[in-house]
């Protein structure tokens, strides 16, 4: 789907803001002559997408939008200061609630998405929460922006979204993780860091491919291997047993109980 509206993103200069902006021409989503971009920074430093307006002021992005997506930071929130009434506002923002956009913005149609880095590569997975008043029409743009950046989702709670923060929005770090342990592993035993380094990319990298096809099954694939009591079986129950499961519940709880405490800072 082309979107037709005119974006603008506030934040546009920082790391999320650039990726979408980047996802949403290069994908063909958005013509960059109808998109804006604000930040703080010397304009300079913005993303190199031609034909994309760049400004230090967010008052004169929200009069050339009719969609504004805020993508600064949870904290920067306080800090803007916009009259978005009668837009669509588009929150990628960690912590910070619809009810706190809508007084803050003037806005009666609000979406908050979590996002992740992956959208650097079109490839992050966005779960978004429409509040009543938006129209259909407005849930397929946002649907359709954040197709640009990879999968979307429509979840119907917003709690579901503060949720997420952690799985979808964090959780994009989490191959690297697993890789970097991965890695430390091999190198003290004996193994070049480099081929290591590769081997463990191409692991992470490759197999998750194998949870991309249609119907994959995460608990099919691992009872699988391990219903087949070889090398991998023996693996993943000495990982269970050291705890693999409840390390990735702590991740996910201090994730979402971090961006609560950054949505009061
Ligand atoms: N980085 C990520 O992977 C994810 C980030 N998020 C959320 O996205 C938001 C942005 O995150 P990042 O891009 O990583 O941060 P960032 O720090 O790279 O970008 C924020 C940008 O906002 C600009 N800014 C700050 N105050 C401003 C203001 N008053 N007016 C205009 N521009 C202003 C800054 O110049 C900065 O470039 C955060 O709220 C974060 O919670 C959500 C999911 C994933
Ligand atoms: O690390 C962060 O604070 C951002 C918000 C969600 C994911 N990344």
């Amino acid at each position: 789907m082309t979107i037709e509206q005119r974006i603008g993103i506030i934040g546009g200069n920082g790391w999320l803001g650039s990726a979408i902006a980047s996802a949403a021409v290069d994908s063909g989503a958005v013509d960059p002559a109808r998109l804006t971009l604000s930040g703080r920074s010397d304009l300079s430093t913005f993303p190199a997408i031609p034909d994309v307006h760049r400004t230090n002021l967010n008052a004169e992005l929200v009069e050339r939008s009719d969609v504004v997506i805020l993508s600064v930071g949870p904290a920067q929130f306080a800090d803007v200061r916009i009259d978005a009434a009668g837009k669509l506002v588009v929150s990628v923002m960690a912590g910070i609630t619809a009810a706190r956009i809508t007084e803050r913005t003037g806005a009666a149609e609000v979406v908050r998405t979590i996002p992740n880095a992956a959208a650097a590569v079109r490839r992050s997975f966005t779960p978004w929460y429409a509040t009543p008043p938006v129209s259909a029409s407005n849930k397929a743009l946002v649907q359709a922006l954040f197709e640009a950046c990879g999968e979307a989702s429509e979840v119907p709670e917003e709690s579901h979204i503060d949720y997420c923060v952690g799985m979808t929005g964090s959780g994009a770090a989490f191959p690297a993780l697993l890789a970097e342990a991965m890695i430390a592993h091999a190198v003290t035993h004996g193994l070049p860091r480099a081929f290591a380094e590769r081997a463990a990319a191409g692991v992470v990298a490759g197999a998750s491919q194998l949870l991309a096809r249609p119907g994959a099954d995460a608990a099919r694939i691992v009872q699988e291997m391990i219903d087949y009591r070889g090398t991998t079986a023996a693996a993943l129950l000495a990982m269970r047993e050291r705890g693999f499961d409840e390390a990735v519940a702590a991740g996910l709880a201090a994730a979402s109980a971090k961006a609560a405490a950054m949505s009061k800072a």
